[in-house]
């Protein structure tokens, strides 16, 4: 969580569109984020969010506008791209775990690849970070061998292994059953209190409580409220978000 108010933006996106057909997903999007800022986006289904994660870590092109991460805007598709998606870790939905991998294999892969670590070094860092998510003593076993939880913990491991700048999370924890939520949440909100700067896209409103610096509620492709959680869950500006936040109560 972000302690102090400091200048440029480690995230930022200026004037983003993106149309899939003549579908307009992303409407004018501008967006800044601080280094050690979470910023929690909620919205409906369809209002943009994925595509938003996506386009920051360069798995979608946007048609105009700009986004840079730390100073550094996006290249042009197709040049470095392995070098920008080391500074951005995503963790999507779906883990996503190589089947055939072990789980110390599957968080040394990145580092031995695309950064060129030895692999005495990267077994080390892995070893730390699958302790660090709780997950250590299963290091020697295969995914399916492990539960939901914990390998969506894995896969939180195999994103900081590359050390990166940003973490973005595309709804983390949609995909788990009820009893394995809060083990991921904590870790994420440990990585929140260490500093790590966090794009979450989420409808658990209790990790948004506890751990966000900002909520940005989308709402049809735009960005429709961008305000602390205490503001946004007390007093909700717009009507869009009044009926979002009381379906998401009834719920
Ligand atoms: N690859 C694609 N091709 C065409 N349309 C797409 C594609 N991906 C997303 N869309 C459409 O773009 C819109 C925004 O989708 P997106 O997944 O970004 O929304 P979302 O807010 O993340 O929704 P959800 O909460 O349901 O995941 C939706 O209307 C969706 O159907």
């Amino acid at each position: 969580m972000t302690t102090q108010a400091s200048g440029d933006a480690l995230v930022s996106l200026n004037g983003v569109n993106k149309h899939y057909g003549q579908l307009h997903v992303l409407k004018n999007i501008n967006l800044q984020v601080k280094k050690g800022e979470v910023v929690v986006v909620i919205g409906p289904s369809g209002s943009g969010k994925s595509t938003l994660c996506r386009a920051i870590n360069r798995l979608e092109t946007i048609d105009d506008g700009d986004i840079a991460i730390d100073g550094k805007k996006l290249p042009e598709e197709g040049k470095d791209l392995a070098h920008l998606r080391a500074d951005v870790g995503m963790v999507f939905q779906s883990f996503n775990l190589f089947a055939h991998k072990t789980i110390l294999e599957n968080v040394t892969l990145g580092p031995i690849k695309v950064k060129k670590v030895a692999k005495g070094t990267a077994d080390k860092e892995a070893m730390a970070l699958l302790e660090r998510v709780g997950v250590g003593h299963q290091a020697p076993k295969l995914p399916a061998q492990l539960s939901g939880g914990q390998q969506q913990r894995v896969a939180i491991a195999r994103a900081l292994a590359m050390k990166p700048k940003v973490m973005l999370f595309d709804e983390p924890t949609s995909a788990l059953d009820p009893e394995m939520i809060n083990e991921v949440l904590d870790v994420m909100i440990q990585l929140a209190k260490e500093g790590m700067t966090m794009i979450v896209v989420t409808h658990e409103m209790g990790f948004a409580r506890k751990a966000a610096d900002r909520v940005v509620f989308m709402a049809d492709g735009q960005i429709v409220e961008d305000a602390t959680p205490e503001e946004f869950f007390t007093n909700p500006k717009s009507d869009r978000a009044k009926d979002f936040l009381s379906k998401l109560l009834t719920h």
